[in-house]
């Protein structure tokens, strides 16, 4: 840990904070959010929602259980999300160079490095999080001495085709074949969706799977904002004048919604975080959430025959969204969880449930 490099962490509103290089040395920018979870770096780092944006753990110790093997199964890694890191950089207080758990195989610094992504320690994340909370999410850079660049902002951009999967890919010999729209997908969907005796075809996001002949139609998590994501829209209109059962999961939520033509929005600094209480409305359970978003569903704009699912506890903003009779339904969070809570896995259930009857009544 000596000789390391100086690096300054400056935000669009003039703010610097100086941190130690642990990563990649590189200057990159992204938007600055701050995640509360205590444990899952492994998992949120390959999470390709979290394209273009620079990370900062609240949990003030960071690395301390290493990095998993990259074993794969069935095509899919086992212990990530996907198949490298999404995120721009990581931002943490205090970094721990050593490393213990029985899977480990090097340490989050190593991992920083091979794979060209800049982490900086001894920033005093309280603080910065204090300032996103106040003023809302920020576009920020890490300058290394002699490297300037200019502020970058992941949302003018349509992301999603940089993190998608560029050919079709089949996995799984389930009964039902469900069409999964990759927008960045999490592994951990597919896993939830081998599970349950699904087959699995993972299309490109721009794919036209209006006319594919399946069983059900998924709609991945992915970054950036929904309504750069316009062909992906296009398609879900279409579907949603048939009966085939559509799920989606948190951009697959607000895409679900914006093609319905409902409205999406930027919160002001997101929820990323293992415990985000939801409701439904009008009953008293509550499930503890896994989440990692930054807009959401306008619902005053949803239109006639559809309603909100899940309403977030915290702030009362909107958590899902479902068709009054079709079979059509969407969450804002984390139902596969990876890292997190596993209350609402059972919303999978729910999927094949509705692939189930719509072949009986077929
Ligand atoms: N995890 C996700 O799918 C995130 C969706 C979207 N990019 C947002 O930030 O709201």
């Amino acid at each position: 840990m000596q000789n390391l490099k100086k690096a300054r962490l400056v935000l669009e509103d003039g703010t610097i904070f100086e941190g130690t290089s642990f990563g990649y040395e590189k200057s990159v920018s992204g938007e600055v959010v701050f995640y509360t979870a205590m444990t899952g770096y492994p998992e949120s780092l390959t999470d390709p929602s979290y394209k273009g944006q620079i990370l900062v753990p609240t949990y003030p110790m960071i690395g301390n259980y290493g990095v998993p093997k990259d074993a794969y199964q069935e095509g899919l890694s086992q212990f990530f999300e996907s198949d490298k890191i999404h995120c721009t950089a990581l931002i943490i207080s205090d970094y721990s160079s050593e490393y213990s758990h029985w899977n480990s195989q090097k340490s989050l610094g190593e991992w920083l490095k091979d794979q060209k992504v800049p982490g900086l320690f001894g920033i005093d994340t309280r603080a910065l999080t204090k300032k996103l909370r106040e003023h809302g999410a920020m576009l920020g850079k890490i300058v290394f001495a002699g490297q300037e660049i200019d502020f970058y902002d992941p949302n003018k951009e349509n992301i999603v085709a940089q993190v998608s999967t560029p050919d079709i890919k089949e996995y799984g010999k389930g009964k039902y074949k469900v069409v999964l729209v990759d927008c960045g997908v999490k592994y951990n969907i597919i896993r939830c969706l081998l599970k349950r005796d699904i087959t699995v075809k993972r299309v490109p996001w721009n794919y036209d799977f209006s006319q594919e002949d399946c069983d059900g139609i998924f709609l991945s998590n992915g970054p950036g904002d929904p309504a750069q994501c316009r062909e992906t829209i296009e398609n879900i209109r279409k579907v949603l004048d048939t009966d085939t059962p559509v799920m989606g999961i948190c951009l697959g939520n607000q895409l679900m919604a914006r093609a319905a033509g409902a409205d999406t929005y930027k919160l002001k600094y997101g929820h990323r975080s293992h415990n985000q209480p939801v409701m439904q409305p009008g009953q008293s359970r509550c499930y503890i959430t896994s989440q990692n978003h930054g807009f959401a569903i306008d619902d005053k704009t949803l239109p006639e025959n559809w309603e909100p699912l899940f309403v977030n506890v915290n702030d009362g903003t909107n958590e899902g969204i479902c068709h009054k009779y079709k079979p059509f339904f969407s969450a804002q969070f984390h139902p596969e969880a990876s890292s997190g809570p596993v209350d609402t896995e059972y919303l999978f259930d729910l999927f094949v449930e509705k692939m189930k009857a719509r072949h009986i009544n077929k």
